[in-house]
């Protein structure tokens, strides 16, 4: 079929129309993706060269699904030599062309969010503040934030906004830190993932000459998710841009969910603005979902104030209500999940791989996880610590690094004691303060101990740290002539870490081992397919693509029939059959973490929600628990606002008497923020029955009485599903569901000690507690 058969007629409109600034604004799984995919094939199949078509995507795998799509219609040779990947990744191989002229090396080494982390703690100590004042993960994210508006130290410590904001919050010398985190970073060669970004505005700005060379490679320049571009992604975006402009960006205000990363709604709105001469595109027919999805979604969304108009249908079957669940707590919540996945797999053929379950923070994964292994139902999870955040990997990678880039002084300090060497931390320590003062990396100064003892060490230790520098020396000049398999192996084997891990046969060490062979594999297939392609492969190729590879990008084979367990975050732009969206729960979600929510973030999570909502095709789920471990704390929840907020006729409630909706709070009340005491409102003051403890308590207190109401001595005939029972050997749980008929009634019943059971209610002798 030719491919432009495929799609409906606005969105063939929005691929034919190549020339010109064109924006396609509309709703989830209308096939935004679809048509930036087929636009760049159709301009392939006019005749435009694959080199000179730059797309950027949110995740390096959209880049993959997107450019196999495209070969699928173009063929593989012409789609190979397409620019397509995360913002990241473009400008960071663009970096690595030009960083001369910016003072850095080509092979400057990306720090991750570990390394900059441990560089800032690092800094905060040596100025000697307090980390309790100057959290670590604060003034990360106060850097972060002035990167991505394109502050540098310098206008930092100028701008009286930015300072007086840190007044606010007690930490006056950020600007100081900034500038020292800074400097650190330029004189070990490292880039942290932000200034991928603000460097190439920097580079753009200064070299007009290298800007121009670009604006003219780049013919067309097309944007997936542009609602989540950063002020830094969208000045490089109209640089690019700005001769030709011929320019594509695709997007949904309504799921524009990283304002807290410093993404701009904006920046569609500037679009307009920025090029008076453009097209609209308005796609309306969702593919992906069941009417009943779509047209929940939409009730809900449309509660924002702040969106631009516009419809969204689906044709697809009506399919089923939404199903909501009640759990008593966190575990039961994890046990209904695998239950229902496992029943209707069972029942309709689904795939592992056609589940997600959804969660608002990481941290909730675990009873899922916990759940679906009880149950040995295959899952794997997004985010959370990924592959390559692993000690051990860490461990080699950095012995990598080091050897690509010797000025990398958070590799240097990883890895110069281990595997132990007797250099302590203290000899670092002089060593580095030797470093700074002389205005070198780690490397450079213990290189230049031959001549100058600048770190002052005794004899033996400084023949321990002269062996290091050579060892490292040796694999650097070995390193530019053999492949990446071969060197990896070496390092690996030369520096004794493959023996030492081997040595450990406790499970965790023997899983550590497997872990570098693993990882050592990956380094093989990249060689192989690198000399098949006729790229380079030495070391530094590889380590180029494993600084940017996200969570998201570690599929492997195995990986493909299983659960996907992941945040709402990761999930934009993906879709599965069946979707949970779990601990929809006052102060979860919508989440309290940010202390007061102001009505604009408020809007933020409903977005968030409708993300989740959009994901699903076929059916989706809500769940939510009354009990929850919190920050080592025993929580009461309160189901959340965003479930009533969902027109009740799409919705499969659960059948409880102990659940009274009309107790939520609705918009402009409070959200509580239970676990630190603090409250935030949305436009009034909290009253006593806003508190979450008072609330629970009226509940149970209207439990009780109706119970003992209902209560006849032991007679089973009064229990009902939703109640909570005790038995004599499997203590207290809750009742699931009762089936047959009197005297033969049998119930299932969850315990919370002791699983599920089902019981015969006879003999079983339940109390209604
Ligand atoms: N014309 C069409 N015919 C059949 N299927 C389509 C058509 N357009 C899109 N689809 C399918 O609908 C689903 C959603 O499309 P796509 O992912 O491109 O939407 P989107 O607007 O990018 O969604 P999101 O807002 O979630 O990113 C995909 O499975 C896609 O293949
Ligand atoms: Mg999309």
């Amino acid at each position: 079929m030719n491919y432009l058969e495929e799609l409906n007629e606005a969105q063939r409109n929005a691929v034919e129309n190549t020339d010109g600034p064109s924006l396609v604004i509309a709703g989830a799984g209308s096939g935004k993706t679809r048509v930036l995919t087929y636009r760049i094939a159709h301009l392939l199949k006019q005749g435009a060269r694959p080199g000179s078509i730059l797309s950027l995507t949110f995740t390096n795998k959209a880049a993959r699904e997107m450019k196999e799509r495209i070969a699928s219609i173009v063929g593989q040779q012409t789609a190979r030599y397409l620019w397509m990947g995360t913002f990241h990744s473009i400008f960071a191989r663009i970096l690595r062309t030009e960083s001369e002229v910016l003072g850095y090396p080509s092979n400057f080494t990306i720090y991750d969010t570990a390394d900059s982390k441990s560089l800032l703690k690092a800094i905060i100590k040596e100025f000697k503040l307090d980390d309790k004042t100057y959290k670590p993960n604060v003034v990360s994210s106060r850097i972060s934030a002035a990167k991505n508006s394109l502050i540098t130290p310098a206008a930092y410590a100028q701008n009286a906004q930015v300072r007086e904001y840190d007044m606010s919050i007690r930490m006056p010398r950020i600007a100081e830190i900034y500038k020292e985190y800074a400097r650190r970073c330029f004189l070990a060669g490292a880039m942290d993932f932000d200034d991928l970004l603000l460097k190439t505005n920097i580079l753009f700005r200064d070299h007009k000459d290298i800007l121009k060379k670009y604006q003219e490679r780049f013919d067309y320049v097309l944007v997936d998710e542009y609602q989540d571009t950063n002020f830094a992604q969208y000045l490089i975006v109209k640089n690019l841009a700005a001769t030709h402009k011929n320019l594509c960006v695709v997007g949904d205000d309504a799921q524009s969910i990283y304002s807290f990363r410093g993404a701009r709604i904006e920046n569609i709105l500037n679009f307009q603005k920025d090029y008076p001469e453009h097209q609209v595109y308005k796609l309306e027919q969702n593919y992906r979902s069941t009417q009943t999805i779509v047209n929940a979604a939409n009730s809900i969304i449309q509660k924002n104030k702040r969106q631009l108009p516009k419809t969204v249908y689906s044709e697809n079957d009506q399919g089923n209500k939404i199903k909501v669940f009640s759990a008593l707590t966190d575990n039961e919540e994890g046990y209904l999940v695998a239950n229902e996945i496992s029943e209707t797999r069972m029942r309709q053929h689904y795939k592992y791989a056609d589940y997600a379950i959804l969660y608002r923070t990481n941290a909730q994964s675990r009873i899922f996880e916990e759940a679906l292994r009880k149950r040995n139902i295959p899952y794997k999870i997004y985010g959370g610590l990924s592959f390559y955040q692993r000690k051990e990997i860490k461990d080699l990678l950095s012995y990598f690094r080091l050897v690509i880039n010797p000025k990398d002084n958070e590799a240097l300090k990883r890895i110069i004691n281990y595997p132990a060497r007797g250099i302590g931390a203290t000899t670092l320590s002089k060593l580095e303060q030797a470093a700074l003062d002389n205005g070198v990396s780690i490397f450079e100064i213990i290189e230049q101990s031959g001549t100058n003892n600048h770190a002052a060490l005794n004899k033996g230790l400084l023949s321990k740290v002269q062996q290091f520098v050579a060892l490292i020396l040796q694999f650097q000049e070995k390193a530019v002539l053999n492949d990446a398999y071969e060197m990896a192996s070496e390092i690996a084997t030369q520096t004794n870490i493959i023996k030492d891990l081997y040595k450990d046969q406790t499970p965790e060490g023997l899983s550590r081992f497997e872990n570098i062979q693993e990882l050592l594999n990956g380094i093989q297939e990249f060689s192989i397919n690198a000399r098949e392609e006729g790229q380079p492969n030495l070391l530094a190729n590889y380590m180029e693509d494993v600084a940017l590879l996200t969570d998201q990008d570690s599929e492997k084979e195995e990986d493909m029939d299983k659960v996907t367990l992941m945040t709402v975050h990761s999930s934009k732009g993906l879709e599965f059959k069946n979707v949970f969206i779990v601990g929809v729960e006052e102060n979860l979600f919508p989440s309290s973490q940010f202390g007061n929510i102001t009505p604009e973030a408020f809007e933020e999570e409903r977005r968030l929600f409708y993300v989740a909502l959009t994901r699903a095709e076929e059916n989706a789920y809500l769940s939510f628990a009354k009990q929850r471990y919190r920050w080592g704390k025993l929580d009461f929840c309160n189901p959340s606002r965003f479930i009533t907020e969902v027109d009740e006729q799409y919705l499969d409630m659960p059948d409880e008497a102990d659940f009274n909706f009309d107790e939520l709070p609705t918009e402009g009340q409070a959200i509580q923020k239970q676990s630190f005491g603090k409250t935030g409102t949305v436009g009034r003051r909290p009253t006593t029955t806003d508190q979450p403890g008072m609330k629970q308590k009226l509940v149970q207190l209207r439990q009780a009485k109706q119970r003992s109401q209902n209560f006849d001595g032991d007679d089973p005939r009064d229990i009902q599903t939703g109640m909570m029972v005790e038995h004599q050997r499997f203590g207290k749980g809750k009742v699931l569901q009762v089936e047959g008929s009197f005297p033969n009634l049998k119930a299932t019943v969850f315990f919370q000690n002791a699983g599920q059971k089902q019981l015969l209610l006879k003999f079983a002798k339940l109390k209604i507690v």
